[in-house]
């Protein structure tokens, strides 16, 4: 019975909307198995009230994505998820669950026989699935990705500097990611567009050698203030934790906030209305049993 484990993601972390990607140690974990001629989907912990149990569920739709890219009909299944990360806050829970569905999908493909679906294929798909590649590729490939898509999606991994520590603050209310892209403009002033190329540019050498300049590093002028509406506590919590020093950005979509900072310095504390969650970054991605 194949299993996996997949992380959590922070996405954009500033400046690199659609782009940047981090994984972080706060992992849901699933099985599947063939039981034919049924459906059965069980979930506990996050959105275990929420999700529908039948074939609109997103994991068992990435699944059905996966066996169709092969050609194949999906099998009748019994499908189990132990749900960590929360649904619907900006940490990649979307992400997550179409990756260990194609990768659910990719093993039991093998199982029954079935060519192989190869990593890039993987990506691929689970970027079509989720309609950006920049929380699928850290939750495939752990550490620290830069995504972008051609005539395909591609990413590269680097290894986050090890004295950089991440805090998230989730909040009890979720925001919907269609919600807040709806927010964003379809154009932009150059001068934004040139100011978000230098920042990200310079987070990823803040993120891999230089953590003193992760501040200056997450500056974002492209999707943050454009969503502030959606998640006005969101929005002061950065500029609080930014004064404070903090190198806080709204995480993906929102309305979580993740504060980026140097081990040995002080750790941003508890925030109101908040829950605090120190988080590691991990180097590795999802990983199949
Ligand atoms: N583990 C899961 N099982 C089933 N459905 C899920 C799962 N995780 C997320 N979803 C679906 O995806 C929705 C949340 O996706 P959404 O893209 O809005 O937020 P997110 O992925 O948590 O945040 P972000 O993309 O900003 O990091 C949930 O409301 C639910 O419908
Ligand atoms: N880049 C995406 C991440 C959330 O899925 C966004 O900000 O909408």
């Amino acid at each position: 019975m194949p299993s996996v484990r997949v992380p959590a993601t922070s996405a954009n972390l500033g400046p690199g909307f659609d782009a940047l990607g981090l994984a972080l140690g706060l992992h849901d974990e699933l099985d599947a198995e063939v039981l034919p001629g049924t459906l059965e989907v069980h979930v506990t912990g996050e959105g275990a009230e929420d999700v529908p149990r039948d074939s609109r569920h997103l994991v068992v739709r990435a699944l059905a994505a996966a066996f169709s890219a092969a050609g194949a009909e999906l099998p009748g299944l019994r499908l189990t998820c132990r749900n960590r990360i929360p649904h619907g806050r900006g940490l990649g829970s979307s992400a997550a669950a179409v990756v260990a569905g194609v990768l659910l999908g990719r093993e039991l493909l093998a199982e029954l026989g079935h060519g192989p679906l190869d990593d890039a294929a993987a990506l691929e798909l689970t970027t079509a699935l989720e309609g950006h590649p920049d929380n699928v590729a850290p939750c495939l490939l752990g550490g620290f990705t830069i995504a972008w898509t051609d005539e395909r999606a591609r990413a590269v991994r680097l290894d986050p500097h090890p004295a950089v520590r991440a805090v998230a603050y989730v909040p009890e209310q979720p925001v919907s990611t269609e919600h807040a892209r709806s927010l964003l403009p379809a154009v932009v002033p150059h001068a934004d567009a040139a100011y978000n190329a230098g920042r990200a540019a310079l987070l990823v050498e803040a993120l891999t050698r230089s953590p003193h300049l992760l501040l200056a590093a997450t500056e974002d002028r492209l999707h943050q203030a454009y969503r502030e509406p959606a998640m006005p506590a969101s929005a002061a919590l950065v500029a609080a934790l930014r004064s404070s020093g903090a190198a806080a950005v709204v995480s993906g979509a929102g309305p979580t906030v993740l504060a980026l900072h140097v081990d040995g310095d002080p750790e941003p504390g508890d925030a109101a209305g908040f829950r605090r969650m120190p988080l590691d970054l991990v180097a590795a991605g999802a990983q199949v049993g």
